[in-house]
């Protein structure tokens, strides 16, 4: 796989089209917002969106997303303190509910109430559904997808006038506008939730297997953090091994094994001819994970940052490449490192004499039998 024939299909993104375009009705329910968009319309509501995912924009976030991390913190300390001083259990489902109130932040600037969980629940079962949809036929059971799609736009519409009223943007059309926030949500909790506590979950199964490593990211996180009660983005600046390994872990187990994109004229590509609606894959795992490109593990590798570990080229890619990058990258980090320093300050951790090392692919990478990792209190 030539990196530079991936560059050229992600950069082109007026010839190489994110192929979303589905018959299927489940599909349709999840596949919403920008990812949905094409061309001028696409560009038009990316630029609408990409300010609100500045760093600068995001930074006030992170004392938010720090009671997120202790919320659930708190919660595995009440377990700990039960086993006395030690909890065991598949950390997957908690981390999930971590990123969706963080998310829930991000989005309406509150707390992860009882129905805005519901909300969420729906959303995910309907992700769930959606990646059962994959085929062009209409699956058994599409009638409850479409109770829980109302009962999703229904909840979101709740939070987003509250959220319009709480702003006072009550003189124009809201109906259009909550329309169009609706699906930029529902995408944002699909693009959201699972990728993020996947990074979390793989690094806590990580850290475990490699107990020099989290010792390390200890180490550091005591001594950026100490007994801090707020920590700032500029602390997450100076986390270089938690960055180094989340990085390392994007590198081994990225969201998207592959992107997909749709060629809708016939084109030329790598010297090939490339008929018209023909779909492209570009299997980025397979450069991620070449032991000729990357050797046999991360060592010190991204020490010194991206570039410097890739030698400048173009094969790493866990956020995707070109125009159509992930928006929410910078929100992927405050996050995951919020948690990860936090979670190191609180616990030891290693695995569960039941984990079993069975990473599985369907929309993203993710342990097919969960996590059970045992934590210690510190
Ligand atoms: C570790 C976390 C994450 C990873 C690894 C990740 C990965 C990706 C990748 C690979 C793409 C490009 C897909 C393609 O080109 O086919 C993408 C796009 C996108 N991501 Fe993320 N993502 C993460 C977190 C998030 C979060 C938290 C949000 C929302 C709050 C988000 C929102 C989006 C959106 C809206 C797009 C579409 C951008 C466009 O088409 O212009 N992502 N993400």
């Amino acid at each position: 796989m030539d990196p530079d024939v991936i560059r050229e299909v992600m950069t082109k993104y007026h010839t190489y089209h994110k192929s979303y375009k589905t018959s299927n009705e489940i599909a349709k329910m999840v596949v919403t917002g920008l990812i949905n968009k094409e061309g001028e319309e696409w560009a038009k509501a990316r630029m609408k969106l990409n300010p609100a995912f500045h760093l600068e924009k995001l930074k006030p976030m992170v004392p938010a997303i720090q009671v997120c991390s202790q919320n659930t913190l708190n919660e595995w300390k009440e377990m700990a303190a039960k086993g006395g001083g030690f909890c065991c259990f598949d950390v997957y489902p908690y981390l999930e509910v971590f990123t969706s109130s963080a998310l829930a932040r991000l989005m309406f600037d509150s707390t992860y109430t009882e129905q805005l969980k519901q909300t969420f629940l729906q959303l995910s079962e309907l992700a769930f559904m959606g990646k059962l949809a994959t085929n062009p036929l209409t699956l058994p059971g599409e009638k409850k997808e479409k109770g829980w799609s109302k009962a999703c736009q229904s909840g979101l519409t709740g939070f987003i006038h509250a959220r319009i009223v709480r702003e006072n943007s009550n003189d124009v059309d809201r109906q259009r506008i909550i329309d169009d926030i609706i699906g930029q949500c529902k995408l944002f909790f699909f693009a959201g939730y699972e990728t993020n506590s996947n990074l979390l979950t793989w690094t806590m199964i990580m850290l475990s297997a490699h107990q020099d490593w989290q010792a390390r990211a200890r180490e550091e996180a005591v001594q950026v953090l100490g007994n801090k009660k707020e920590i700032t983005s500029e602390d997450l600046g100076k986390l270089k091994i938690a960055t180094m390994i989340l990085n390392e872990m994007l590198r081994l187990f990225p969201s998207s094994m592959e992107f997909t994109r749709l060629v809708e004229e016939e084109t030329t590509l790598g010297g090939y001819t490339i008929p018209k609606d023909t779909l492209v894959t570009c299997p980025i795992i397979i450069l991620q994970r070449s032991t000729e490109i990357w050797g046999k593990d991360a060592g010190e590798r991204f020490a010194e940052g991206i570039v410097k570990a890739t030698k400048g080229e173009n094969v790493y890619m866990p956020f995707g490449w070109g125009p159509r990058i992930c928006i929410a990258q910078n929100f992927a980090f405050l996050e995951s490192k919020t948690f990860l320093a936090m979670l190191l300050l609180n616990f030891t951790f290693e695995l569960s004499p039941t984990y079993v090392h069975a990473p599985f692919v369907d929309f993203t990478i993710h342990p097919q039998y969960g996590a059970p990792i045992v934590l210690k209190k510190l």
